[in-house]
């Protein structure tokens, strides 16, 4: 036997090895994957926060085993660090008709990337302009070859942005991308829970985060075994694509690309799930919203929302949301946030011998099926659902049958003075007294949970943030309550 035919026979064998291992990796594999459908799909909604966190465990263990045969998958092309494709990018912005004179990317502290200006901008006049075609969006994917999936997947059908996430895995894996040099310049990973440890995740405590936090992670590693079933299974060529690409890591980044950088903007007569290449390059601050679809144009406008002077960076508004929501799908927290809010459980107890008579009243008011209730930062904590709650859940029997003899009882859900008479003193200083205990115990909570060593990590400098910022919601509140207690009239 010659050389030749030698070195092919063992190039077969080596093939075959390969081909081997693949097969027997994807056996593990779909076992690991059915385990993780079984186990988010047995968990029940109701399920406390203890039984939430050990499913966690066990889901995280088994997405551990699977990223570990995983890691062999997906693309093999190594990637530039972002930052040394910000020249190409800014190129094929302007080439396809985007204008951004006076502004370029930079790095901040804190913020990895930014627009920064290089030279002044008065509030209100227009920063930059972003194409429609340079645009990716939910149409994007439906115009695709991924059209075949999402006409047979209900869940696609009703989620833009889980597809709007298989597209961009795809197009990321496509070489001859359009969207390539903008997929290049988005970051690597991300600062979302999608990232976090167990024990980053369970220094959350004793915020609500976390619970939501459990129940982000949970709903995540479903969708990703959901859809790696489906593209393990059904004959659509696009599917066959994705099979080499489609792992939990791959997944989870696509996902916080979406749930960082999505915008809805108005295309035609819809609302369209969106990437806004370079406005979405901008960074959060308080003020107004300033950004918006031209449709005459065709075209993404991002105005000033105050003067920038020159070599400042430009931020944005995102809206008016609370940290937790920053936290869990931007992946940041905002301190000093005026929209910030925490999020209180509250119910009506199985035992409680009035619970049909309070939920009878609360029903009236669209409470009856409310189990998390806000309480704001700043002047006015107490939200006028969780004024509500709290009346009606001290209410004794006569109170309730007076209450519920009336047909909208709108003064239950109002903080101001007539209303406050109209329900009477008594019951304003049960309901006050109550939240007020409620507020002290939960605060007590954060004192037993904080440490005072400097967090190492982003994840945990988030965490750190997070909690210190519903501590002040919380002493807030309690200094609020006081007051109203000590000037509600008549004696304790
Ligand atoms: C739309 S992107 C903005 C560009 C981003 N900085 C980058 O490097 O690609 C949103 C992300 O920027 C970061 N970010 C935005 N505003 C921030 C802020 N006020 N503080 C800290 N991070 C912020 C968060 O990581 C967020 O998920």
């Amino acid at each position: 036997m010659g050389r030749k035919s030698q070195s092919k026979q063992s190039q077969k064998k080596n093939i075959g090895k390969e081909n081997n291992k693949f097969i027997q990796n994807r056996k593990e594999l779909n076992v690991l994957i059915d385990k993780v459908l079984k186990l988010t799909s047995i968990f029940q909604a109701a399920c406390n926060v203890s039984k939430s966190w050990e499913h966690h465990l066990e889901i995280n263990e088994l997405l551990r085993l699977i990223t570990n045969i995983e890691i062999g998958y997906g693309s093999k092309n190594k990637r530039n660090p972002r930052q040394a494709n910000i020249e190409k990018y800014l190129k094929w912005l302007r080439e396809n008709g985007a204008q951004f004179d006076g502004v370029k990317i930079a790095e901040f502290e804190g913020y990895e990337l930014g627009l920064k200006t290089t030279k002044d901008f008065k509030e209100g006049s227009l920063i930059l302009t972003v194409p429609a075609n340079v645009m990716m969006s939910e149409r994007n994917a439906q115009e695709s070859e991924l059209s075949e999936f999402i006409k047979v997947d209900p869940l696609l059908q009703n989620m833009p942005n889980i597809t709007l996430a298989l597209f961009l895995l795809l197009e990321k894996n496509n070489q001859e991308s359009f969207w390539k040099p903008y997929i290049d310049i988005l970051p690597e990973k991300y600062t979302t829970v999608l990232y976090f440890t167990p024990e980053e995740l369970t220094a959350l405590k004793p915020s609500p985060v976390f619970e939501s936090a459990l129940k982000l992670y949970r709903s995540i590693a479903r969708q990703y075994a959901y859809f790696s079933n489906k593209i393990h299974s059904l004959d659509i060529p696009v599917l066959k694509k994705l099979q080499e690409i489609f792992t939990f890591d791959n997944y989870r980044w696509a996902v916080s690309t979406v749930m960082t950088r999505q915008n809805n903007i108005q295309l035609g007569n819809s609302d369209v799930t969106a990437f806004i290449p370079l406005w979405d390059m901008c960074n959060h601050e308080h003020g107004k919203i300033t950004t918006d679809f031209n449709k005459k144009l065709g075209r993404g406008e991002c105005y000033a929302l105050r003067d920038f002077r020159e070599g400042e960076q430009i931020f944005i508004f995102y809206g008016a949301r609370s940290n937790a929501d920053l936290f869990l799908h931007n992946g940041f927290v905002y301190c000093n946030n005026k929209y910030d809010s925490l999020s209180l459980t509250l119910g009506i107890s199985s035992g409680d011998p009035l619970r049909d008579t309070k939920l009878s009243v609360l029903n009236k008011l669209g409470l009856a099926g409310v189990t998390h209730y806000s309480l704001y930062q700043g002047e006015n904590p107490v939200s006028p659902e969780l004024l509500a709650f709290i009346r009606i859940f001290n209410m004794n029997q006569e109170e309730l049958t007076k209450w519920s003899s009336i047909g909208l009882p709108s003064d239950l859900v109002s903080s101001d003075s007539t209303s406050s008479t109209a329900i009477g003193e008594i019951i304003e200083r049960r309901a006050h007294k109550y939240l007020l205990t409620r507020c002290q115990l939960i605060r007590a909570a954060y004192d037993r949970e904080s440490e005072d060593k400097e967090p190492e990590n982003i994840h945990r400098k988030n965490v750190k943030l997070l909690k210190q910022c519903e501590v002040q919601i919380l002493d807030g509140a309690i200094k609020y309550l006081e007051n109203v207690l000590k000037n509600l009239p008549g004696i304790e």
